[in-house]
């Protein structure tokens, strides 16, 4: 739901349902739910800040004050910036990037240092980021470890597992520093009468973690069975409600393709497609083939055909668009096309779009894109660095495990740990 940031036209904008206000001048425009907004509006720091004319001048010094004051307010406002979008500063820049017609090659490497945040001895576990990765059933238990891992090497604090009860045991034992939560269900293991009693468990299940989330990653190994993706369906539609940002890649895919629903018009949602999720996500929402003669173009097009989400398409340079702006990262790295690559992706983009978002409260207003897009930017580049390193020691045995190794290298070669 977007609203103006003062209750009161809050208020107004809730009961006139169906009626657009549009902005005043001098007002914030955000996005969150009305309960969030006027909680954070009953602060008088906030309130003070939401009475600045742009949105940008939340990143002068009350903000640091309110970061110091409460992790909880400062989890809220992350969330309200959903609608940072329509902040003036980041249209003008989006515009000048359309008008100059060219897709450009990002500064992928500047804008990976400037959104990871130095390790800081005054913060506490979790504000580094807590990711949850949806998926793991019977078939694959590797792309929901990969993903997870991966966003722990990165350097999020804290990385949760929701699968399927058999998938669990599996993903423990690789590893104990994951947090796995069997609690999905597949078709063969339940009851028709039992289905809709358990879909309402596994959803309070992750209901009961899902404000604590800096982003959900949904789809890698999480399988086709029609019951889990229902369950599936319906934590997204909870984690949009909480203005939880969503990495989809996988058959989180899959899903989302044959309901677009559930995505369509949610600045939160980036869809992390390879080769063939691309093919159907083309086919369906502009009904027809791929033409990598307009790739930016088609990109684009599919990007504003679902509302505004951010898609990274995977291939020899990934390419990513929210619609507005294409940007492309073709870092040279590895040729071997091992699987598991685009789960190490969707890990990594889900903890550089947490700070990036951070990173919105803390700098000093020059930020001039999408977190989205800062975020995904960021993944491919460390993504293709630590796959050169492991290639350059691996050779042709190279393998996913041994990229994740090269994680926490790449990224201090880029951008070296720097203690406050
Ligand atoms: N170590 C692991 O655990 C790894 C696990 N991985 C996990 O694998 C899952 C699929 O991802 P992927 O990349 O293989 O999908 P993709 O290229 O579209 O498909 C290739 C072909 O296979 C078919 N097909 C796929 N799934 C199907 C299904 N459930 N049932 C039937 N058909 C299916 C598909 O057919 P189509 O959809 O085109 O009809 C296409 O022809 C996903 O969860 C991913 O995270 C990977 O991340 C790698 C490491
Ligand atoms: N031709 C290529 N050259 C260099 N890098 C590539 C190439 N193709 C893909 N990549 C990179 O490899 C990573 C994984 O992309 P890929 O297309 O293999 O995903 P995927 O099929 O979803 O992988 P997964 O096996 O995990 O499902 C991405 O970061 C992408 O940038
Ligand atoms: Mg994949």
């Amino acid at each position: 739901m977007q609203l103006f940031a003062s209750a009161g036209k809050a208020k107004a904008l809730q009961r006139t349902t169906g009626t657009s206000l549009s902005p005043p001048p001098n007002t914030v425009r955000i996005s969150g739910d009305l309960d969030t907004i006027l909680k954070l509006e009953s602060s008088p720091l906030i309130a003070a800040i939401f009475s600045f004319e742009r949105l940008t001048h939340l990143f002068y010094s009350p903000i640091n004050c309110l970061l110091a004051y409460s992790a909880v307010i400062r989890r809220h406002l992350i969330r309200a910036l959903a609608g940072y979008n329509n902040n003036h500063h980041y249209h003008r820049n989006r515009m000048q990037s359309l008008t100059s017609g060219a897709t450009l090659e990002a500064d992928a490497l500047k804008i990976l240092k400037s959104i990871t945040p130095a390790l800081d001895p005054s913060r506490h576990k979790g504000q580094a980021g807590r990711i949850a990765v949806i998926g793991g059933c019977r078939e694959y238990t590797g792309a929901p470890y990969f993903a997870a891992i991966s966003a722990l090497k990165i350097g999020a604090d804290l990385s949760h597992v929701f699968c399927t009860k058999d998938a669990a045991p599996v993903i423990k034992s690789y590893s104990p520093e994951l947090i796995v939560h069997p609690i999905l269900e597949e078709s063969y293991s339940v009851r028709d009468e039992d289905k809709r009693s358990i879909s309402a468990q596994v959803l309070a299940e992750v209901d009961k973690w899902m404000e604590r989330f800096d982003c959900l990653v949904v789809g890698p190994g999480l399988g086709r069975d029609p019951f889990l993706l229902d369950c599936v369906s319906e934590i997204m539609k909870h984690a949009r409600q909480s203005n939880v940002p969503i990495v989809i890649d996988g058959d989180g895919l899959f899903l989302v393709t044959n309901c677009l629903d559930l995505v369509n018009g949610y600045p939160l949602a980036i869809l992390t497609p390879n080769v063939n999720e691309y093919k159907r996500l083309v086919q369906k929402v502009l009904n027809c083939e791929v033409n990598d003669q307009d790739a930016h173009e088609q990109l684009l097009s599919l990007a504003k055909g679902i509302g505004g989400v951010t898609i990274l398409r995977k291939g020899k340079s990934d390419l990513i668009s929210d619609g507005e702006a294409v940007r492309s990262v073709s870092i040279y790295g590895s040729p071997r096309r091992c699987g598991g690559q685009g789960d190490i992706l969707s890990g990594s983009v889900a903890v550089f779009v947490a700070w990036a978002r951070q990173r919105i409260l803390a700098a000093d207003g020059k930020l001039s894109m999408n977190p989205m897009m800062l975020g995904c930017i960021a993944g491919s580049a460390l993504m293709r660095k630590a796959a050169l390193l492991a290639f350059e020691h691996k050779r042709r045995s190279t393998l996913t495990s041994d990229i994740i190794e090269c994680l926490g290298r790449s990224l201090e070669n880029i951008c070296p740990v720097n203690i406050c």
